[in-house]
């Protein structure tokens, strides 16, 4: 009697912990939200048992990492409240193992949702991932995680401002290509070439980057977005 007791109380302390960092944790209650509208969503498709379990696999994998992100936010807190460099690199770190769950999760909902959204590619993989949105996509997601590379190998600035290259530019650019190759539109592409443009421009004008910085995030998302056309198109 008294060990069922001990395992109904520690499933309660669970309880309370995953109560706690859902009522203390913004992006807890956001990564919640987005789980069930995903899964009221695989209601209306007829998702195989592969699919549910990776549904169901990879948004435990993005709540489990916050939590021992909480977990560890709040053991640091309680043994300093000072700037301590190691503080400041567990904390980043557990933020870190999060950021990559919800990436994971972005691409796993991409992979098992996209192309029941469009009727011409229905259940047909192999016309998906010639789509120019399937390309843009993956286009996109490897330019942003080339510049996050460069930057951290470089060490200047932060993810998402500063440093070398300029990410913005690099994502103009990447969707001036993008618009250009999907539209074979000139108006279109002189058009989105000058958006693209005054993207860079004002990352100098507002001095969060060099022109060197935004010359250099410019050709990376030009580059990366031909290659990705040229070879998949
Ligand atoms: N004691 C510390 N020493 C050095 N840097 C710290 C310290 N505490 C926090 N930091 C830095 O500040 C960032 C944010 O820390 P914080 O504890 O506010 O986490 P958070 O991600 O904002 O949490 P929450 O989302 O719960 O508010 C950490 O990733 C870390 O870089």
């Amino acid at each position: 009697m008294n060990r069922v007791r001990k395992l109904l109380e520690s499933f309660n302390y669970a309880f309370e912990g995953i109560l706690y960092a859902f009522k203390t944790q913004r992006n807890m209650k956001i990564h919640f939200g987005v789980a069930i509208i995903v899964l009221v969503m695989s209601l209306f498709f007829d998702l195989s048992r592969l699919e549910i379990l990776l549904l169901f696999s990879t948004i435990s994998m993005v709540i489990i990492t916050e939590m021992i992100n909480t977990s560890i936010e709040t053991a640091i807190d309680l043994i300093t409240d000072k700037y301590h460099v190691f503080a400041k690199i567990a904390k980043n770190v557990a933020a870190g193992a999060v950021l990559i769950a919800a990436i994971n999760a972005v691409i796993v909902a991409y992979l098992i949702f996209f192309h029941r959204f469009n009727p011409l590619t229905y259940g047909v993989l192999r016309q998906v991932q010639q789509a120019p949105i399937h390309m843009t996509f993956i286009a996109l997601l490897i330019v942003v995680f080339t510049v996050i590379f460069v930057k951290g190998l470089t060490g200047k600035g932060t993810a998402l401002k500063g440093g070398m290259p300029s990410g913005h530019s690099a994502v103009a650019f990447s969707l001036f290509t993008a618009i250009t190759f999907i539209s074979e539109n000139m108006l279109l592409a002189t058009l989105s070439l000058m958006m693209a443009l005054l993207v860079s421009q004002s990352r100098v004008e507002s001095k969060i980057h060099t022109v060197f910085e935004v010359i250099v995030g410019a050709l990376l998302g030009f580059l990366i977005t031909i290659v990705i056309f040229q070879v998949f198109g």
